[in-house]
């Protein structure tokens, strides 16, 4: 029987001019989960993204994503992909950018439109769809930018620090609606800096220097640590790693 495993990443690698941004790294997601890949800057959470997208080629391991090995293009029309920073047509408005990218989909215009509408609504900007991008505070530029990766209501939703410049109010707004998209089975990975996000994550993967050092939902890294926050968690498993490494 094949097992249902959103995205299945074991033992991956990846050099980039002799340096080593991912070793060894394994994750596994099911549907219905969600993830959050939580590290410094500069550890590999947004290599490790782009790798299971198929994004960027792999040294070796393998990365399976709906059951399929990547790079495959079809899978990657059933992700809906955020990336760090914004890549929006600031010339236009937010709902032409919809429109744009919303073309790239196959979805019949009264389709595409439903989804803009759904998607707008979901991240609050449904009245200012019609402003210029160009316009919009960094805040509403990330709204924009995960309203797009909605769009698609994709299988496996992609997003890299979805809350940056986010305010508390719609940020909870935000963890309602990825805990809905849950219970439609649909699997979620995001990257963090924000303990309180990390807090929402049912498994958490700590990734330092290219590997996962550890991970488990946030209470079982809790308890394995000894400690009573994420910071605390993220700080013992960093000096145990150290300690490892010596
Ligand atoms: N195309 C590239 N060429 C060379 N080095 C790269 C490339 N992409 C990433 N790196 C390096 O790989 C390392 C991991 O980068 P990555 O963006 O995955 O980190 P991150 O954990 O997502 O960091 P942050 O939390 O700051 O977003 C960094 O040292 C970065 O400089």
């Amino acid at each position: 029987m094949v097992q249902n495993i959103s995205v299945d990443a074991s033992h991956v690698y990846k050099t980039i001019k002799k340096q080593v941004l991912l070793r060894d790294a394994s994750i596994q997601l099911h549907p219905g989960q969600l993830m959050g890949l939580i590290g410094p800057s500069g550890a590999g959470k947004t290599t490790l993204i782009k790798a299971i997208m198929g994004m960027t080629a792999i040294d070796s391991g393998q990365i399976k994503v709906l059951n399929q090995s990547m790079p495959n293009r079809p899978i990657l029309e059933k992700i809906g992909y955020m990336a760090q920073s914004d890549a929006l047509y600031n010339n236009l408005s937010g709902l032409e950018n919809m429109l744009f990218f919303g073309r790239l989909l196959s979805l019949k215009r009264q389709e595409l439109l439903q989804s803009i509408d759904y998607a707008a609504g979901i991240v609050n900007l449904t009245h200012d769809l019609k402003k210029r991008v160009s316009n919009y505070s960094g805040g509403m530029k990330r709204r924009l930018s995960l309203a797009i990766a909605l769009l698609a209501d994709p299988q496996l939703l992609i997003l890299d620090e979805p809350t940056v410049g986010i305010d508390p109010a719609l940020s909870l707004q935000i963890w309602q609606e990825l805990n809905h998209l849950k219970t439609q089975g649909k699997s979620i990975i995001i990257t963090t800096h924000i303990m309180s996000d990390a807090e929402r994550c049912d498994y958490l993967a700590l990734i330092r220097e290219g590997r996962v050092i550890t991970a488990g939902t946030p209470q079982e890294l809790k308890d394995l640590y000894k400690v009573d926050s994420i910071e605390a968690v993220f700080l013992a498993a960093g000096e145990q790693n150290k300690e490892i490494q010596k």
